[in-house]
């Protein structure tokens, strides 16, 4: 099953990896007409009714698959307000090649053919609410047609996610969805075919830019919306803490919060105004911290536990009596990893380690990439966690969802990636629902920054280079 927002993902996935959606459009116009023809033979009087999307485009593309029949196409709307390149082009070629095309300008002009078949083609997963005039008064007159009524992907009117349909709707006897099938099609009373577009098994399986998709943000935002941080880290380290909160910052995070010990607080406050830094007694993360610890994230979005902490044996066991009692989100990163194993919490967990770390949290040693992500993944749902395990290419995997992503380079071996990509973990968690989403879209952004700093600095790149090009990766088209 997937859903529409994943569909669109995947599909701008394949566009990244070369396969451009007209070519998908042209590879679902023809599983549309295949479907025809298993319902009637040629000759046979076949009626397509088009929106002015791209649910319109594949059925303009299904019509030059049926030549033998005695198509007309029946467009909801003048020619010129055709809203995709792609539906336009396939419009074109039907009227270079006279097709019978109809424009149908109002909802009283609509009058449709006696066909054996109508295609329904008004509208697929672009729909937002009841279906509009002449929409609705056409899917009217295709329910009362005598037809075999096939519709396009989905039915006009019935929501792909959902199988709601706030108003009139197409009753289909047949439905030739693409790639998938979608959750709001399994409770209709109408026959589905799930047709392969030609959309390789890469576009789902590696993080690619249409994941960037979910960033996305509603015009109508307000603070805090995008995810508020609490990085619990630093004590013999100063650096990692500062590193990983600059990093979420440029990841989108509205506000990040950083706890770390009392001996460093000034060290991580001249690093940035933007921090707000809650200063933690001595010099060490110790048990005595965690109420106070808490109380401070029960009011965020996300805790990112782990960057320079040290791996003093208090600080361990600190580690372990937070996640212990704490039940909101949380990626774990560093020395913070080794309490994973032993710790039962109802958190949810986002682990980043490197390959020798998973080893010292018991997981498994694989050098092959595809055998690594069958392990990771198995791992995940051992330890019940998300796990981002870095390396030439990351695996991310909850035990059900596994991604992969192949951005960076050996440039990013220099000290203090790992924070940044913590720090970037941590924002896209705190923002985004599905953690192997967030986990994987951090990747690929700090992956794509890396790449983005060798550019500019050869192999010569440093940490600090990167957080301001995480935002060029996640939000810079041109990046
Ligand atoms: N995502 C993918 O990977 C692919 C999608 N394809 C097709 O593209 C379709 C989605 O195309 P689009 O995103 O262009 O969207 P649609 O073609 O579903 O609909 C977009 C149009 O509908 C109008 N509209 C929205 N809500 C309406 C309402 N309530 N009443 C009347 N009109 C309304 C919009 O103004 C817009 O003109 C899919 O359903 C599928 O058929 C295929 O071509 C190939 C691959
Ligand atoms: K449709």
């Amino acid at each position: 099953m997937i859903t529409s927002d994943r569909m669109a993902a995947v599909d701008a996935n394949a566009a990244a990896l070369g396969v451009p959606r007209k070519q998908l459009m042209e590879s679902s116009g023809n599983a549309v007409a295949r479907v025809v023809r298993e319902y009637a033979d040629p000759g046979a009087t076949v009626a397509v009714v088009a929106g002015r999307g791209n649910n319109g485009g594949d059925a303009f593309v299904a019509a030059r698959f049926l030549d033998q029949y005695d198509v007309s196409v029946h467009l909801l709307g003048r020619a010129e307000t055709i809203g995709t390149e792609i539906a336009r082009e396939n419009w074109d070629a039907l009227a270079a090649g006279e097709y019978e095309t109809v424009e149908i300008k109002d909802s009283r002009s609509i009058d449709l053919p006696d066909a054996d078949v109508i295609v329904d083609a008004m509208l697929g997963t672009g729909v937002t609410g009841a279906l509009r005039e002449p929409a609705a008064t056409a899917a009217g007159a295709i329910n009362d047609a005598e037809a075999t009524v096939i519709a396009v992907d989905v039915p006009s009117g019935v929501d792909a996610d959902t199988g709601a349909a706030p108003g009139t709707a197409v009753e289909a006897d047949h439905v030739v969805t693409f790639h998938d099938q979608k959750p709001g099609l399994s409770d209709l009373d109408a026959d589905v075919t799930v047709a392969d577009i030609g959309i390789p098994e890469a576009a789902e399986l590696f993080v690619e830019r249409g994941d960037l998709l979910a960033l996305d943000r509603d015009p109508q935002s307000h603070k805090g919306d995008h995810g508020e941080v609490l990085v619990i880290g630093g004590g013999p380290y100063s650096g990692a803490p500062a590193l990983a909160a600059r990093a979420a910052f440029r990841a989108g995070a509205d506000l990040v919060r950083v706890a770390v010990p009392e001996s460093i607080a000034s060290d991580v406050r001249s690093f940035s105004e933007n921090f707000i830094v809650r200063p933690l007694t001595g010099e060490a993360l110790a048990p005595g911290h965690v109420d106070e610890l808490l109380d401070l994230a029960a009011e965020q979005d996300a805790v990112l536990i782990g960057p320079g902490l040290g791996d003093a044996e208090v600080t361990r066991d600190a580690v372990g009596e937070f996640l212990a009692s704490y039940d909101g989100r949380a990626v774990v990163d560093a020395d913070a990893l080794d309490a994973v194993p032993e710790v039962e919490t109802d958190a949810d967990l986002v682990c980043t380690p490197h390959q020798g770390e998973l080893r010292s949290m018991g997981g498994p040693a694989v050098d092959d990439w595809e055998d690594r992500s069958d392990a990771v993944a198995s791992f995940a749902a051992e330890v019940d966690a998300t796990l981002l395990v870095k390396g030439a290419y990351d695996v991310i995997s909850d035990g059900e969802t596994t991604r992969v992503n192949r951005t960076g380079n050996p440039g990013m071996t220099v000290g203090g990636t790992g924070d940044v990509l913590a720090g970037v973990t941590s924002a896209l968690v705190s923002a985004l629902d599905d953690p192997v989403q967030a986990a994987g879209v951090a990747a690929y952004a700090n992956g794509r920054a890396g790449d983005l700093a060798v550019d500019e600095h050869g192999y010569g790149l440093v940490a600090t280079d990167l957080p301001p090009l995480v935002a060029d990766a996640l939000w810079d088209d041109t990046a």
